[in-house]
């Protein structure tokens, strides 16, 4: 079934009725940011990434994102546990490549925690994608140096290899799942401006995929949600400080007409 406003709308009632418990193991940059963002939508995040405590954790959340900005072994073993326990469970998982392609490392460890769990969803901007896909693709640290088109053949690529749902982030926001592909062309270029907007949409995709088990829609429903509330936030003022506070405040209030007067999404 392709996404709609009535669709986006019904994940959304329901993350705001139910407020599911979305585990996070993410970066040390993005933690607030995400926290708040997670709220602000209606669920209810967690920030836990000690390995002593992170199964215990996952078996009580209803998702769980992870985010490899700030990566440290202490994390890796974090992540290896919570990942194979979230896969033991059935539990959705959303994984965010932050920075992969640019050292070894990230691309070492990436591939392990792929191999060791198949995340349900994996979000990342172009160089990430492509740098995921095994391409030779460049990267300026955690920022794009390309625009989302050119990642297109990368994500199918990934989505076919581990059968998961690929999400490109960009001007145009693409979601892929074998042959099928929506895009989303929400959003606002100030929001390049503001650390953590991609981090942001990775989170927010968590809280989708938790209460929406068909995930090509859920991550299509995050993205709009995404665009949309920075669209709404850059409208109030065009400056990094107050679009970070003012999507916030965009993703609490956002009604179903708003949705509906915006989205700009196509699906094939
Ligand atoms: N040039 C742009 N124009 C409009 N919206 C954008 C643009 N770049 C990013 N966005 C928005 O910001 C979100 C985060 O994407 P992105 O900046 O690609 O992530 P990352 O921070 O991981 O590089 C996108 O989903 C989109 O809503
Ligand atoms: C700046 C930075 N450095 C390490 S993680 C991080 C945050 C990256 O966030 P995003 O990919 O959402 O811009
Ligand atoms: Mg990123």
């Amino acid at each position: 079934m392709s996404p709609t406003t009535q669709s986006i709308w019904a994940d959304l009632t329901q993350i705001r009725a139910q407020a599911p418990l979305v585990h996070n193991i993410t970066n040390f940059v993005v933690m607030n940011n995400t926290a708040n963002a997670l709220l602000a939508l209606g669920a209810s995040p967690a920030m836990v990434h000690a390995p002593e405590e992170v199964e215990d954790f996952v078996s009580i959340s209803s998702s769980l994102v992870v985010n490899i900005g700030t990566l440290d072994d202490h994390f890796v073993t974090g992540m290896t546990l919570a990942m194979r326990r979230a896969k033991e469970l059935g539990k959705p998982i959303v994984f965010d490549p932050v920075g992969v392609g640019a050292t070894a490392y990230r691309n070492q460890v990436s591939q392990d925690l792929l191999t060791l769990a198949t995340p349900t969803v994996i979000r990342g901007n172009a160089s990430e994608i492509m740098a995921l896909a095994g391409l030779n693709a460049q990267t300026k640290g955690v920022d794009s140096l390309f625009g989302s088109d050119a990642a297109l053949d990368a994500a199918r690529r990934l989505s076919s290899v581990w059968g998961c749902v690929v999400v490109i982030s960009g001007a145009t926001d693409y979601i892929v799942l074998g042959d099928q592909v929506a895009s989303v062309a929400n959003g606002h270029s100030l929001m390049t401006k503001v650390t953590g907007m991609g981090c942001t949409a990775t989170a927010l995709t968590g809280a989708f995929a938790a209460v929406n088990t068909n995930y090509f829609q859920a991550a299509t429903h995050a993205m709009a949600v995404m665009g949309i509330a920075g669209e709404l936030a850059a409208e109030k003022k065009l400056a990094p400080g107050s679009l970070q506070v003012n999507f916030l405040d965009a993703l609490y209030t956002l009604t179903e007409s708003e949705i509906d007067d915006r989205l700009k999404l196509t699906w094939s």
